[in-house]
């Protein structure tokens, strides 16, 4: 699996699927190691180099999520997904440029996304929703900005409009219309790439099909129960990379509302390779996700998580383990919303 492309006697490529890793000899490594001849990244098709391990924010709740950047940093995590309804850019930017201050890390070393929340859909609102956000954050641009959901909401700063029944009031807005603006912020440098999150198969089809810009990324959920894979082979052959959140299934507040909601933490096989190869089941199934060419996000707010987790990329499972876990993807989606299932741009009617 992991196959020596290039060897000089500083520095070693491996490519492990797609997946670029430079490793450099001990004697040359210093103490805070930046992304540029650290991190293990995927090319994207503008060129740009991805981290393939990020680390989520959602539910990284004001207070701590500055720390949390900056410990995730101290331990060599270089690519932060943000997004404006995750109500804390401002902490997030924070811990970014506290380290950025300390000459810990370069901006050019860290990759930082954000998304478009549903409600800013409308084209006149893009390129003002990103220039928020980049104040927000305190940055002069983000590498990735996103488009968070291919559904729209009735414009403005509410982030759930509801009607007195308590529905969801939808937009009429078309995504292919928000695309054109995406683009705009790419010319305008306030984005070095744009992509997709939630959209199907079709839906990326579509926006390939209008778009002078392409989507470098679509960011789904993906974990073993949900482990898309017809999807990532849709993606890989249209040049999109796969972004997976939620690879644990999700923070607890969602396994609270979902009594039955799957724990891909607890599955049997998952801990049985877990106990077989040393390694905790979090491991297990980022690098699992690696392995499949996804780029998991994973969300920790405590620093011995987030070294665990940043560790999935120190081993590599067999083929044989990788097909073991395969077998007990079940297609299951946690982040179904199903109470948006008739908006006409709603993204999970279709099997991928
Ligand atoms: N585009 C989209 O629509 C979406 C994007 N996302 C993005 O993906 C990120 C990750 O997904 P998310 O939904 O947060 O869920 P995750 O699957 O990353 O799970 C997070 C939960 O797992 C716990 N956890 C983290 N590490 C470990 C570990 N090693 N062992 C045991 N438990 C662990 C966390 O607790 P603790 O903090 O206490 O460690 C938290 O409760 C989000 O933060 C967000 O950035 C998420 C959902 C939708
Ligand atoms: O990014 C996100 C974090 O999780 C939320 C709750 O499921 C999602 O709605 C949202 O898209």
């Amino acid at each position: 699996m992991l196959e020596r492309m290039s060897f000089c006697s500083a520095v070693g490529i491996y490519r492990i699927g797609s997946i670029r890793q430079v490793s450099v000899p001990r004697l040359l490594r210093v103490t805070s190691p930046s992304v540029r001849n650290m991190a293990q990244t995927v090319k994207l098709n503008n060129g740009y180099e991805f981290p393939v391990l990020g680390l989520g924010t959602y539910k990284s709740n004001p207070g701590e999520a500055e720390q949390i950047v900056k410990d995730a940093i101290d331990i060599g995590y270089r690519h932060i997904d943000c997004a404006k309804f995750y109500e804390n850019e401002k902490e997030v930017g924070a811990g970014i440029r506290a380290k950025i201050a300390e000459g810990v890390i370069k901006r050019e070393d860290i990759f930082v996304t954000s998304k478009l929340w549903n409600t800013y859909h409308a084209p006149h609102m893009v390129v003002p929703t990103c220039k928020r956000t980049l104040s927000d954050l305190g940055l002069d641009y983000v590498n990735l900005y996103l488009i968070h959901w291919p559904h729209a909401f009735k414009e403005g700063d509410v982030f759930l409009p509801k009607d007195s029944s308590g529905n969801i009031i939808y937009s009429d807005v078309d995504y292919v219309d928000t695309w054109k603006e995406m683009e705009e912020c790419v010319k305008q440098g306030l984005t070095k790439s744009i992509g997709l999150s939630n959209f199907n198969s079709q839906q990326i089809q579509r926006g390939l099909d209008i778009a002078t810009i392409k989507p470098v990324v679509n960011q789904v959920e993906c974990h073993p129960y949900l482990n898309q894979t017809k999807l990532i082979d849709f993606c890989k052959k249209e040049g999109l990379v796969v972004t997976g959140y939620s690879p644990f299934g999700g923070p607890a507040s969602i396994a609270l509302t979902i009594p039955d909601a799957p724990a891909p933490l607890k599955d049997a096989k998952i801990k049985e390779l877990a106990e077989k190869r040393g390694k905790t089941p979090a491991q297990i199934i980022l690098r699992y996700l690696i392995q499949h060419g996804v780029v998991p996000i994973p969300k920790s707010s405590n620093k011995n998580r987030l070294q665990e987790n940043f560790d999935a990329l120190k081993f590599e499972l067999t083929p044989e383990e990788v097909a073991e876990i395969d077998a007990i993807n079940t297609n299951t989606r946690i982040c179904i919303k199903t109470e948006l299932s008739d908006h006409k741009h709603y993204p999970f009617s279709l099997e991928f």
